[in-house]
């Protein structure tokens, strides 16, 4: 196997979340007052970080000022504290996968953009969390994806070159990180990619689950 380590995204490559973050967003959009978003807005919305999604959940024909998106940014952290994991589901061939890179002896970590303090609650809660050496979420490092700053900061922390560190998303974000990065990256088609399908020529592979990846990965060659 070409590759020493494997970094992650979790929303839409791990866990389903959809159902929670649209949950969090109605009971916020209820308490400021705003007009509701359908369930398929919200999945269009996610995948540069809590304070986008909030913002553009209350996007209208105008950006809210500041003080109305800190307020609603406060009272979604509230909200989806609370349903964090309630509805999640785990995607078909992640266990599979997980078990499969980690019976290879390869690091694995988890580079996202949501927030740490739901990251971490959510990797426990879903039983996944002693899989990985390394979680860098979206408040680790100074910026998030689609910069390379996170996934350089965990392949810093495994202690593996960005070449031999295999990168798995669902969105541009994660492609355009990990290509400035330096890492090879096989991107899922069932996520979230900011209400567009990922398009299969701008990765090394489009892999339909994690399972298929780990098989992928044991015949990639360097050109
Ligand atoms: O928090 C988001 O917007 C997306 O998170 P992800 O990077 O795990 O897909
Ligand atoms: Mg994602």
């Amino acid at each position: 196997m070409h590759f020493q380590s494997v970094t992650f995204d979790l929303d839409g490559t791990l866990l389903d979340t959809i159902a929670d973050l649209a949950e969090a967003c109605r009971l916020m959009l209820d308490e400021v007052g705003a007009p509701q978003r359908t369930q398929a807005e919200v999945h269009s919305f996610v995948g540069k970080g809590m304070a986008v999604l909030v913002e553009r959940c209350l996007t209208h024909d105008k950006a809210p000022t500041a003080e109305a998106l800190h307020a609603a940014i406060e009272s979604f952290k509230r909200h989806y504290t609370e349903v964090n994991g309630r509805f999640t589901q785990v995607y078909p061939g992640v266990i599979e996968g997980l078990q499969a890179w980690k019976a290879g002896g390869l690091k694995m970590g988890v580079v996202t953009n949501k927030p740490g303090m739901f990251t971490e609650a959510l990797l426990e809660r879903m039983g996944m969390a002693d899989y990985f050496d390394v979680v860098v979420s979206g408040d680790t490092t100074a910026h998030k994806k689609p910069h390379p700053e996170p996934i350089l900061h965990a392949c810093r922390l495994f202690g593996v070159r960005p070449d031999r560190n295999l990168h798995i998303g669902d969105s541009e974000n994660d492609i355009h990180a990990a290509r400035a990065a330096g890492c090879p990256t096989y991107c899922v088609p069932y996520g979230y990619n900011e209400g567009k399908p990922v398009d299969s020529a701008d990765c090394d592979a489009l892999v339909s689950d994690l399972f298929a990846a780990h098989r992928q990965a044991l015949t990639f060659k360097t050109s």
